[in-house]
């Protein structure tokens, strides 16, 4: 499955141990991340994360994307409800795209505790059959998942 983190500042020191408790888990999986809570949970866990970029720059909106694409199977994303966010219409715009696309998400580390043991025990499963549907875009092209390397899709990165 493709997961990803993102944490508001105050809430990165919690998403870190979050990860580090279920580095084992998350090892079997996809992961994205914007920028700079992906460098830091990559600094202290041996997990390997594809990151966008930093939230304010944008990372919210590369997220969004991956998600317009349903591609996107689990967000966690520790928010500080506390403090006012620069970009905060691009934080309400990555959430209402998870409910338009009824992707599992969870704002807080009770609600990520849940889903990733639902991960675990295969509930995500029901994704697949989503992965294996993909409509046909308008370049008459199935949509593919982002090229992990190149961050780019890799049906792009296949006519460069
Ligand atoms: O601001 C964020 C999400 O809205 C997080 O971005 P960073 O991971 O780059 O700090």
């Amino acid at each position: 499955m493709k997961v990803a983190f993102v944490a508001h500042d105050q809430k990165k020191e919690e998403l870190i141990n979050f990860t580090i408790a279920y580095q084992h888990l998350f090892h079997a999986h996809e992961l994205f991340a914007t920028g700079t809570t992906g460098q830091l949970i990559m600094d202290q866990t041996t997990l390997d994360i594809f990151l966008f970029k930093s939230g304010p720059l944008g990372g919210d909106q590369q997220l969004g994307a991956l998600i317009a694409q349903n591609d996107l199977d689990l967000l966690l994303f520790f928010r500080d409800p506390l403090v006012a966010q620069p970009h905060e219409p691009d934080i309400s715009a990555l959430l209402r795209l998870c409910d338009v696309y009824g992707i599992p998400v969870a704002t807080n580390m009770a609600t990520a505790e849940l889903l990733v043991h639902a991960l675990e025990r295969g509930d995500f499963n029901w994704r697949d059959i989503i992965h294996n549907n993909r409509p046909v875009n308008v370049t008459g092209l199935k949509e593919r998942p982002v090229d992990k390397q190149r961050g780019v899709s890799s049906a792009a990165a296949e006519r460069q």
